[in-house]
């Protein structure tokens, strides 16, 4: 195991290797504007004690005596040294903060990438993973914290460095190397007891997530629009508020014990080591016992450089928690690849890997004989589930709540891997398939579909990367979809963007946003996939819209191989064929028709929904009403 020295000086390499996103001019013009910057106050130092050291013959040679302009002379130049520092300063901000933008970028990509390349989600449902990719968001947000932020912090101690080297020499040359290094060594231990404190701070605040977490719920989440309407109509907002503050006292006694354990006691320490080294070097200055018995100006020089020497010990708010949060962000976003990487290994869709060719489904799709159990429950989902769709044709799959129809779309997704059994395309083990390139020849309307904070023509075109720019496929998929018509009066049209959080931004009602949805299926349809799944796509729309929207859609992709999921037996009637599932297995497979005449659990289910919600049995009429 690396020492904890070896580990900072490692962490500290991961950080400035990030500086290779960054624009190689504006890394070096941050160097030298550090060098300058730490190279500025050592000048002053130079200039203002030898001015001192000028006052006395000055004095005595009046005005017009050459001490006099030196005198001069000196006093501007240091006063031109507090102005560059002044001026450089700010520049040196910005320079910093483009450096930090630059890595974000390239950080907030890699986050990305972690995200999207897992071939599965199964890896980022696991608990750690979840964590850490949480723990990376958060940290991003706080743009105090990022890796980027730190990278550039780093440079920042460049400019400490030059000044506390260009102080170290002036002791050195201007008293004496043993007077320099007690200086020196006095500031480097309050330094390192800085840093260390930094690090162990931010890694001990690491493992408190789960209290930041609901602390953070309770004190800011809370305020959330949605919980407002909750807390107001159930009035448990006081309680929140009390809440709040005996849960936020909590956490602030159990940070109050790390802080004062890391913060107190080594630090009484190392200040009291560097008072000693500063004492020595400005003994040695005083008495001439121990080699002082220096001019005023020297003297002052010397005692300025000390102090420099000895402030390398303080706290840089601009670097040390910066390094150690940005840092930590790091660990957690290289936590999340390393766990992403692993899940690409263990497949065989690697880029160059063994994968099969991926085309168009023209045969069928086969479940054989599969198992699962979702990673970390005790109960199997589907245990020796067989079931096989002909392409081109449609299939719906009904059962109640928890009967495992979802997992059955997940799992030909290839977002979880079956335990047992398999999936077998054409012919081909789906485990052999590219996992991106089988995605997709899938569209798919998720029961939690996205809702994307931009435009109309965006929340549609996302079906299918290639036609996002084509308004004609998108207006046309809107069309398919029903979605088009109350998408061009919106006050854009389809340029609105669908969020209230944005200016001229508007919101859709639950069953207009699910059209939009389903209009990005029937792009990706448009754009080549051959496997159209719904999965309860229509649960905002009521029972009779669902089992219209439902027929029509099934007609409008007749030829496509369609799954349409549902627990609303009453809506799928049309589908070429109907399983029920129950407990993870099929229990009646067949049309609608030779279910209503089997008379099992279908024909019981469609009769009870139909005549509840008064759906006709084929085709138009009877009245809305509300699910179940
Ligand atoms: N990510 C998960 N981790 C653990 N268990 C899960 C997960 N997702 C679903 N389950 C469990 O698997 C079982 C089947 O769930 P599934 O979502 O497939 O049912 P469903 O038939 O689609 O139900 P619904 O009609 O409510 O959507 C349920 O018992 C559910 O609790």
């Amino acid at each position: 195991m690396p020492s904890s020295s070896t580990r900072a000086r490692r962490d500290r390499l991961r950080l400035l290797r990030l500086l290779r996103e960054a624009p190689v001019p504006a890394v070096a013009g941050s160097v030298l504007l550090q060098v300058a910057l730490g190279a500025a106050p050592v000048a002053f130092m130079l200039f203002s004690s030898a001015a001192v050291g000028k006052v006395r013959a000055a004095a005595g040679g009046g005005t017009s005596s050459a001490a006099w302009h030196q005198l001069e002379l000196l006093m501007v130049l240091a006063a031109a040294t507090l102005v560059v520092g002044q001026v450089l300063a700010p520049v040196q901000r910005l320079a910093g903060w483009t450096l930090q933008y630059r890595m974000d970028l390239d950080i907030y990509r890699r986050l990305m990438a972690a995200n999207y390349s897992a071939p599965g989600i199964a890896v980022m449902e696991r608990p750690q993973v979840r964590a850490a990719l949480d723990e990376t968001i958060a940290d991003m947000r706080r743009t105090q914290a990022t890796p980027g932020g730190a990278a550039a912090a780093m440079l920042t101690l460049i400019a400490r460095y030059t000044a506390f080297l260009g102080a170290l020499i002036v002791v050195a040359v201007a008293l004496s190397p043993v007077a320099a290094l007690a200086a020196g060594t006095g500031g480097m231990v309050l330094r390192v007891t800085h840093r260390r404190g930094a690090t162990a701070y931010s890694t001990a605040i690491v493992d408190t997530i789960q209290l930041r977490r609901r602390n953070w719920f309770l004190s800011t989440q809370g305020l959330s629009p949605a919980i407002g309407k909750e807390a107001r109509v159930f009035g448990f907002g006081p309680w929140l508020a009390d809440q709040a503050t005996e849960e936020g006292l909590g956490y602030f006694r159990m940070l109050w014990k790390v802080r004062s354990r890391i913060f107190i006691a080594p630090f009484a320490l190392a200040a009291t080591v560097t008072a000693l080294g500063a004492a020595v070097a400005l003994a040695q200055a005083a008495w001439p016992r121990f080699g002082g018995g220096l001019s005023a100006g020297t003297t002052t020089l010397v005692a300025q450089a000390v102090i420099a020497a000895v402030g390398i010990g303080a706290a840089f708010e601009e670097s040390d928690y910066v390094i150690s949060y940005g840092l930590t962000c790091l660990r957690h976003l290289e936590q999340v690849e390393a766990a992403v990487g692993q899940a690409r290994a263990a497949t065989v869709d690697e880029p160059g890997g063994a994968a099969s060719p991926v085309g168009p489904v023209r045969e069928s799709i086969r479940f054989e004989d599969v198992g699962f159990t979702y990673p970390g429950a005790g109960e199997a989902v589907l245990t020796g589930f067989s079931l096989e769709l002909e392409a081109g044709t449609s299939l719906a799959v009904v059962g109640v709540n928890g009967a495992g129809k979802t997992t059955l779309i997940k799992l030909l997704c290839r977002f979880y891997e079956p335990d047992s059994g398999r999936i077998v395309i054409d012919g081909v083990d789906a485990a052999a398939l590219d996992a991106s390139r089988w995605q997709r020849q899938i569209a798919a309307t998720f029961q939690d579909y996205g809702k994307y904070p931009l435009s109309a023509a965006d929340n549609i075109g996302f079906g299918a990367a290639e036609l996002v720019a084509d308004r004609d496929a998108v207006e046309r998929a809107a069309a398919r979809a029903g979605a088009a018509d109350y998408l061009r009066e919106l006050s854009q049209g389809f340029d609105t963007t669908l969020s209230r959080d944005f200016k001229g931004g508007t919101d859709l009602s639950g069953g207009q946003w699910q059209r939009v949805a389903l209009a990005r299926a029937m792009l990706a349809v448009d754009g080549g996939a051959s496997v159209l799944i719904l999965d309860e796509p229509t649960a905002s729309l009521d029972i009779r819209a669902e089992a219209d929207f439902i027929d029509g859609f099934l007609e409008l992709t007749r030829g496509t191989t369609t799954i349409v999921v549902s627990h609303r037996f009453a809506t799928v009637r049309r589908a070429d064929r109907i399983v029920v599932l129950d407990g993870g297995r099929i229990v009646e497979d067949g049309t609608h028709d030779e279910l209503m005449t089997l008379g099992g659990r279908y024909a019981e289910m469609f009769t009870v929904q139909a005549a509840r919600f008064a759906v006709p049995a084929h085709g138009s009429g009877g009245d809305d009403g509300e699910d179940r």
